[in-house]
């Protein structure tokens, strides 16, 4: 049985959620922020679940033998070394919409803190203090708002604010003019946001691109009073400049709930005039994190049960529904990559997959990855199908996937082509109705076979007399001979035979068969079956 922890603090649901599917879960929430004992008990699981508290840094990833999936309760994996997850074939998912809302109202929320000083103004009137008159607010009406990223929170964001009287303006090189249409936002170039804003929230990821984006020269460039709202993501905002320019009064309120270094115990905005802090809150409604916790729960369950993918970062998705019609595919993929890979020996340069037929309108992404992860394995044994498409782009390997009709006998075809230094190899399978796949294909000569643990491949010349010596040297060394394939191009050219052995061929019998006249090549094939 799979086995997942929960490391961070997620609503109970997950845990019902993970029983009920039939996982097996250990819940320590706090257990994440103790980075020694995550490292000394992350080996024993299958699952990772966690919120943004738990750092899986590649130290983490690494120590997790057993990993197969990592599940983030919300949106931001900036606490996920996802380059590491994917070199280990670890796959990482999000929930990229239960939290949004909530996280939406908080930003809109915290804009209001910030108009009318709302948490400063409660804590003076507690203490008895009464000062009317320091608390001279804003209005918001009519003023301008501008939206840094405005994907699913901030085109929350942006229609609350639509609703609420403003003017919007967005800055985000991928918002469509319908889309900002449709929100009802000008779509705006950065510096023209910096400055038209009366008001700026910020609603992108952090990225190398986005980090900072709120510079010192950017605040420079605003209008004077300017207020500023992060509810995304702690560095997307120069703190110290910010910290500056509220004490000058250039910026005249900053509401932020998140920071460049989380928990944040100590900052140099702590203590500013006019800033209102919460401890990264954006997600923390009862709805949400109850949204988050069902979703994250089924998703992994669904994966490490099913095969099922979905909201992963670093693979394709594969529903819960099509992944039992996809997994005689998956395996047809997995022997044809692994038959060629095992054949490849000099330095591989391409890989071309073609789909025919019935597999040419399902999943083939996913196919590609296995295929590729198959075709891998003989050289990098820690390769999955996660990973496999990462490590084929980093050794500059190019891989081409087509798709067409049926246009042969078989109702599904897919012909894997491997391109070395020295040449291009090619071979084909079907699955047939009851869903066992088949070879049917090997470098364009046609056979029928089926894999079995070890197999024996030797390409000879067809000349009368082979198959008896061949069967000769093999009783000798008493082999079983499991299932025969020949086949050929032309009565006296190359052929090829394709022998299920039982038992292991040993590399003195390979010798005695690579001696045999008319010979090749000779090689041993192993199959995870
Ligand atoms: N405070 C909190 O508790 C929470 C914070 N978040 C954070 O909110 C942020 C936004 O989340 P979503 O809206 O769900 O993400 P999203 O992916 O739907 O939207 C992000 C938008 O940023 C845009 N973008 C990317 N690079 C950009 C750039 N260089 N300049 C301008 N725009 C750029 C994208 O095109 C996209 O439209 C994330 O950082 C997420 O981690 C999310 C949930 C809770
Ligand atoms: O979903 C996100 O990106 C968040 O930042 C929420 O963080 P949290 O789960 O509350 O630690």
């Amino acid at each position: 049985m799979a086995k997942v922890l929960i490391s961070d603090k997620l609503s109970p649901t997950a845990v019902q959620v993970f029983k009920d599917k039939g996982v097996e879960v250990d819940y320590l929430p706090d257990l994440g922020k103790d980075k020694d004992k995550l490292l000394e008990v992350i080996g024993q699981y299958d699952g990772l679940a966690i919120r943004s508290a738990t750092k899986a840094t590649e130290k983490v990833i690494a120590a997790a033998d057993n990993l197969k999936v990592i599940g983030r309760a919300g949106i931001g994996v900036d606490n996920v070394d996802i380059d590491a997850a994917t070199q280990r074939g670890v796959i990482v998912m999000n929930t990229p919409f239960g939290n949004s809302i909530t996280t939406a109202e908080h930003a809109i929320a915290m804009m209001f803190a910030c108009a009318r000083q709302i948490p400063a103004a409660d804590a003076s009137t507690q203490q008895g203090k009464w000062e009317k008159s320091k608390f001279m607010g804003v209005e918001i009406t009519n003023k301008t708002l501008g939206v840094i990223g405005c994907g699913n929170i901030g085109g929350i964001v942006a229609t609350r604010a639509v609703g609420l009287k403003m003017k919007v303006i967005a800055f985000d090189p991928f918002l469509s003019p319908e889309r900002a249409i449709e929100l009802g936002v000008e779509k705006v170039e950065l510096e023209d946001l910096f400055k038209r804003a009366d008001f700026i929230s910020l609603h992108t990821p952090l990225t190398d691109k986005t980090r900072n984006v709120v510079s010192r020269e950017a605040i420079a460039s605003m209008k004077d009073g300017v207020r500023i709202i992060n509810c995304a993501r702690g560095g997307l905002v120069d703190e110290e400049a910010l910290a500056e320019a509220l004490k000058s009064g250039k910026v005249a309120g900053a509401a932020f709930d998140v920071f460049s270094e989380e928990p944040a115990k100590e900052n140099v905005l702590f203590g500013c005039p006019n800033i209102v802090c919460t401890p990264h809150l954006g997600a923390s409604t009862s709805e949400a994190q109850e949204n988050v916790a069902i979703q994250v729960a089924e998703q992994m369950a669904d994966y490490l049960v099913n095969g099922a993918v979905s909201n992963a970062l670093n693979m394709p998705s594969i529903t819960a529904e099509e992944a039992p019609r996809l997994t005689p595919f998956v395996k047809l993929a997995e022997q044809l990559g692994s038959f060629a890979g095992q054949l490849t020996e000099t330095g591989l340069k391409g890989v071309r997959i073609e789909y025919e037929g019935q597999v040419a309108d399902m999943n083939t992404r996913a196919l590609t990855s296995v295929v590729l992860s198959g075709v891998l394995k003989p050289l990098l044994s820690s390769v999955n199908m996660v990973s496999a498409p990462a490590v084929a782009k980093d050794r500059g390997i190019v891989v081409e996937e087509t798709r067409r009709e049926q246009q042969g006998a078989y109702e599904n075809y897919i012909r894997l082509t491997i391109l070395t230094e020295r040449q291009e190899r090619s071979v084909a399978g079907t699955v047939f109705s009851n869903g066992k796949p088949r070879i049917i294909q090997i470098k364009g000569i046609n056979m029928e076979a089926t894999l079995g643990e070890t197999m024996l491949y030797i390409t000879n010349h067809d000349k009368p007399g082979f198959i008896g010596r061949l069967g000769t040297v093999l009783g000798q060394e008493a082999l079983n001979i499991a299932t025969f394939n020949l086949g050929r191009k032309e009565a006296g050219d190359e052929a090829i035979a394709l022998l299920e052995i039982d038992g292991d061929v040993s590399e003195p019998i390979v010798k005695q068969i690579e001696g045999l006249e008319g010979v090749v090549q000779t090689k041993v094939l192993k199959f995870a079956l």
